[in-house]
Parts: C-alpha cells; sequence; structure tokens
C-alpha cells in the first residue's frame, strides 16, 4: 500500500489541534502516529513550554521522536501508568466509530496504548470519515508467518500483499521487527467478525481493525467536529 500526497493537510492541522484542547494538567497522555496526530504532538509541546504538565507514552518511534523535539517528558507502559487520554490518527474511520489504522505500520503498539487509556480520540481529516470501513485492514505478522497468514487471509475472502519498503529492497519492518500485510477485503460488513477472525490466524500479531474509538475530532465541511461513541 502506498501513502498517497498530504491533500488534506490543512484539515489534519486543524483537527490534530482540536484535540490538544482535550489536555489537562497533569494528564499521562497516550501519543499517536502520522500526519495528523503529530499536530496534536506539536500543539500540547506549546502547551508544556507555557507551563502545563502532562507525561507521553508514544505509539512509535516517531511519536517518540515529535514528543521529545516538542518537549513533551515521556514515561512508558512498563511504568505502569495510568493514562488519562490516547489520541491518534486512522486510516478510516466510519460513523459508527470503527476504525482502520496502520497506514504507518504503527497499530499493534497504537492498540495497546489505545486500550489501556480512560479515553481514546481519533483525529481525521475528511478523506477519512466514510459510512462503512473498506480500506486495507493492516495485519501485523510475524515475519515466518507471512505465507501461512496471507493463505488465511485468502480463505477469509481478502487479498494479501506483503507491505513493501520504499527506501530499500524487501518488505516494511515494524517498530516491533515484524512483516505488515495489507488485507484487502473491499467493503467490510461485520468488523468484529473480521476483527475476530483475523486475530485467529497463527503468527498474527496485531491487525488494524479498532473498536474501542470514544470520540473522533474530524473536520467535515471545512469545519471541526466532534462525534462521541453512544
Ligand atoms: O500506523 C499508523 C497510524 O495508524 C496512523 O495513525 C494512521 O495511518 C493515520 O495516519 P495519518 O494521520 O498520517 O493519515
Amino acid at each position: 500500500m502506498v501513502r498517497t500526497p498530504d491533500s488534506n493537510a490543512g484539515e489534519k492541522r486543524a483537527a490534530g489541534e482540536a484535540a490538544a484542547g482535550m489536555v489537562r494538567d497533569g494528564m499521562v497522555l497516550g501519543l499517536g502516529t502520522g500526519s495528523t496526530v503529530a499536530w496534536t504532538i506539536k500543539k500540547i509541546g506549546e502547551m508544556v513550554e507555557e507551563g502545563m504538565e502532562v507525561l507521553g507514552v508514544p505509539t512509535s518511534y516517531q511519536a517518540q521522536e515529535l514528543a521529545i523535539a516538542a518537549g513533551i517528558p515521556l514515561t512508558s507502559l512498563d511504568q505502569d501508568p495510568v493514562l488519562d487520554l490516547a489520541i491518534d490518527g486512522a486510516d478510516e474511520i466510519a460513523k459508527d466509530l470503527t476504525a482502520i489504522k496502520g497506514g504507518g505500520a504503527a497499530h499493534a503498539r497504537e492498540k495497546v496504548v489505545a486500550a489501556s487509556a480512560r479515553w481514546f480520540v481519533i483525529v481525521a481529516d475528511s478523506s477519512k470519515y466514510v459510512d462503512s470501513l473498506s480500506h486495507p485492514v493492516p495485519v501485523e505478522v510475524l515475519p515466518i508467518a507471512g505465507r501461512l497468514a496471507s493463505r488465511r487471509i485468502e480463505e477469509l475472502g481478502g487479498s494479501p500483499q506483503i507491505r513493501q519498503a520504499k527506501m530499500k529492497d524487501g518488505p516494511v519492518i515494524t517498530d516491533n521487527g515484524n512483516f505488515v500485510i495489507d488485507a484487502d477485503f473491499g467493503r467490510i460488513e461485520d468488523p468484529g467478525g473480521l476483527a475476530a477472525r483475523l486475530s485467529e490466524i497463527p503468527g498474527v500479531v496485531e491487525h488494524g481493525i479498532f473498536e474501542n474509538v470514544n470520540e473522533l475530532v474530524v473536520v467535515i465541511d471545512g469545519a471541526v467536529k466532534t462525534f462521541r461513541r453512544e
């Protein structure tokens, strides 16, 4: 899968910065990965510079580097912190707030961080907001399981492709040392059912279907809107 050029940069910035408004003094924060939440991280960095005290838990090396550059003090899940809020981007988010993540191959850590938080927020531009999910599902697998998992994905009706790196020959290697299979299922009628089937495949570390989003911050018709799970 190829990441498309950033045609919605303004919307990404608006949504990302708006979500930083949810941050309060003393919070422990999950810091997501990608070009939208990068704006959130930058904004939180400015709030820290103005005196706000927070601790961040990064979801990737990219998030870690951005947070360090922004001056946000970091901790890790090894310290067993209580995460008040996790903010992250998505590749697609449906109106029922199910999402697909992992376009940057970070979804495994992102899912662990999101599941550790009391409140999980997605920030997105208008192109991500859809009636129902159809984006290829990133599936992180142990390298040894690449072929088996691809076959099982085909048996589930999907079309698997091991993601290839752009700046090196061969597959993308995740922050966890694994491969990513982009599994295209077309329109996904039952995200929960598919999520369960993918998790059953031996060697699958994590798939990119997220069912625990509490709130969405998205730009629609030029305005930032928020939606909460009922
Ligand atoms: O693995 C990457 C993450 O799930 C990102 O949050 C997701 O791909 C969205 O990225 P962006 O905000 O750059 O579109």
